[in-house]
């Protein structure tokens, strides 16, 4: 479990979360929404580590953080949005197999561990590509099996969609939907909930650094205040959503195309 407590971070004069309580349960599927600015990459940067609080403390499985940032860092996966410059190795498998190989792992399980993670993102058959002539979006999914591969008992994703293209980001859904059956705690940070609500057990919106919202069945009007658009309705999906194929119910026709 990843528990935060009374957390206040700042930058200076500006209060970037402010006096957060959060608890984030394994096998969970948390969102966290809110609009710019509203403090959520500050937020998870601590769930690892990254950042340090000005005030209260974050606690992974019973330790705190602060205490232990080496096994934070192992028990919470992180991926960030644009990962330019994230990369340790030139190709896409030496890459993906470089954290699980310093956990000091047998060759066999680092291996079924990077292609698992690889097979996830779609990129299965691009492990020999170098990280150079990658897209901004195959990076990402790069980033992506980089942090499935460590197997962390919490992932985190920071708008972890917005350089996939539409069969990427449904394999990466299923996986995470698996993943949390599985018994990870998963939280993606999105400003856009119509990818990834019917997967979530909560909504959690932030606004100016603190949480407005805690959720497992948010109202519309009050995400819309709050600077977040709501998923669709069931049943009233426009014809102008289905066609982007970033809505739940594309996710599912693009499940029963596959
Ligand atoms: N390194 C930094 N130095 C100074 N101020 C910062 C820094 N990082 C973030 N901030 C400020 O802290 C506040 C919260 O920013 P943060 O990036 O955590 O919000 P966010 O909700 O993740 O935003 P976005 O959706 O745009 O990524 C904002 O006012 C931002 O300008």
């Amino acid at each position: 479990m990843i528990a935060v407590r009374n957390l206040t971070h700042r930058y200076g004069e500006v209060t970037a979360v402010d006096d957060v309580s959060l608890t984030v349960e394994d096998g969970s599927f948390v969102l966290l929404a809110g609009a710019n600015g509203s403090g959520k990459t500050t937020l998870v940067r601590h769930f690892n580590g990254l950042l340090s609080p000005d005030e209260g403390a974050v606690e992974v499985n019973g330790r705190p953080v602060a205490e232990d940032v080496v096994t934070a860092r192992t028990a919470v996966g992180m991926v960030f949005q644009d990962p330019r410059d994230g990369f340790v190795a030139s190709t896409v498998r030496a890459d993906v197999a470089f954290g699980p190989e310093n956990l000091g792992l047998e060759r066999a399980e680092i291996r079924r561990r990077v292609e698992s993670a690889l097979a996830a993102v779609r990129m299965a058959d691009r492990g020999d590509a170098r990280i150079e002539e990658l897209s901004g979006g195959e990076r990402e999914r790069v980033a992506i099996a980089g942090a499935l591969a460590m197997e962390p008992d919490h992932l985190v994703l920071d708008e972890p969609f917005t350089g996939l293209d539409w069969p990427a980001r449904t394999a990466v859904l299923d996986r995470l939907e698996h993943l949390r059956d599985a018994g990870t705690g998963v939280v993606v940070v999105t400003h856009d909930l119509r990818d990834v609500s019917e997967l979530a057990d909560r909504t959690v919106v932030m606004s100016e650094g603190r949480v407005e919202l805690d959720s497992s069945d948010p109202s519309p009007d009050r995400l819309r205040e709050l600077g977040v658009r709501p998923p669709p309705e069931a049943g009233s999906e426009s014809a102008s959503e289905a066609e982007t194929g970033t809505d739940a119910a594309s996710r599912r026709r693009a499940n029963e195309r596959r």
